[in-house]
């Protein structure tokens, strides 16, 4: 005899990147009975499809949310008060809702007063990614040795949160619980702030290119096109994370200026060891992280 699925109908509302990973995740664990997806976009239901990674997949909440044991929002973080308006009315006492946006607090304003009473929120973000969207984009092991963190609100039912950590950590995830006040502040510094860096970066080097009738682009080094894979994520997603995460993000930027006004008066100034002591600390960090990974 085989053991049940974890959940009977899994929904995918947004089946991008993420989504449609954790549609392929799912399946390949047998995580859920069903897998269907509510997505806005006709063409990303098709795709999803004809990807053979859902059972059934449409624009029209009514139909497609019937009997959803777990819905797992997927869309950007600036669509979640939609989501939630559209899906709400639709939502049975005993559902589990989670998400996978980038952001916490926002989502939490945005989704959980959509959702009546009885409904279970477990806001979720995994750490994992690529610079890539759409339903063809993901893939089944996205999720394995990342961390994922889980933000449920106090008082949140015990067994809703253990169902969506069975489900991250058969995926391959870690999962980490933290408030979604302190999720924001530290994404902000190791996620949010690199992709505003490289959107920078690549905006200067490309002006620069103007400027100088000079190929900079096609003679790039090896870091420079890292920052362009960075540079090359979704507009709409990161112009949604930058927006939805303000306090914390200019706050960042804020101690980021003035580190690096540190360093360009290093330069000016010809302070080697300032510069040859701050690189030393810095690729200590990063071999502490590879230490950590290997671990
Ligand atoms: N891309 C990453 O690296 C990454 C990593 C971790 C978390 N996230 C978060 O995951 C979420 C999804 O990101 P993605 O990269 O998978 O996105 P994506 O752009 O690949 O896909 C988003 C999907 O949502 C759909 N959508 C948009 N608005 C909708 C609405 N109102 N109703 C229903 N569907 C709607 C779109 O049609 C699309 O199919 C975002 O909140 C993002 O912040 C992204
Ligand atoms: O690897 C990448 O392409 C990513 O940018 C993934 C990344 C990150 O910053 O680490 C991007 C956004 C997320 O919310 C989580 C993961």
């Amino acid at each position: 005899m085989t053991a049940s699925p974890l959940f009977g109908t899994l929904c995918l509302v947004g089946i991008g990147l993420i989504n449609s990973s954790i549609a392929r995740a799912a399946r390949l664990h047998g995580l859920a009975g069903r897998i269907v997806t509510l997505d806005a976009s006709q063409q990303a239901c098709e795709t999803a499809l004809k990807l053979g990674i859902v059972d059934a997949a449409g624009t029209d909440p009514a139909t497609v949310l019937a009997g959803a044991d777990l819905i797992i929002v997927g869309t950007p973080v600036g669509a979640m008060a939609a989501v939630g308006a559209a899906i709400g009315p639709h939502l049975m006492p005993g559902t589990i809702v989670s998400d996978v946006g980038s952001v916490k607090m926002a989502v939490v304003r945005d989704l959980l007063p959509h959702l009546p009473e009885g409904v279970h929120f477990v806001p979720g973000h995994p750490i994992a990614g690529t610079e890539h969207s759409g339903p063809d984009a993901g893939f089944a092991e996205l999720f394995q040795g990342r961390w994922c963190i889980l933000t449920p609100l106090p008082g949140t039912d015990a067994v809703a949160v253990d169902k969506v950590t069975t489900l991250w950590r058969t995926m391959g995830s870690m999962i980490e619980i933290m408030e979604p006040h302190h999720h924001d502040k530290v994404l902000a510094i190791t996620s949010h702030l690199p992709h505003l860096i490289a959107y920078t970066i690549v905006g200067t080097a490309s002006d620069l290119e103007d400027d100088l009738q000079q190929e900079v682009i096609k003679f790039s080094a090896s870091g420079f096109r890292d920052f362009t894979r960075i540079a090359a994520s979704d507009p709409i997603m990161w112009r949604d994370v930058f927006l939805n995460n303000k306090e914390a993000v200019l706050e960042v930027i804020q101690r980021f200026t003035e580190d690096l006004t540190a360093l360009q008066r290093a330069i000016r100034w010809g302070e080697g060891e300032t510069l040859e002591t701050h690189f030393r600390e810095t690729r200590a960090i990063r071999r502490a992280i590879i230490d950590a990974k290997q671990a």
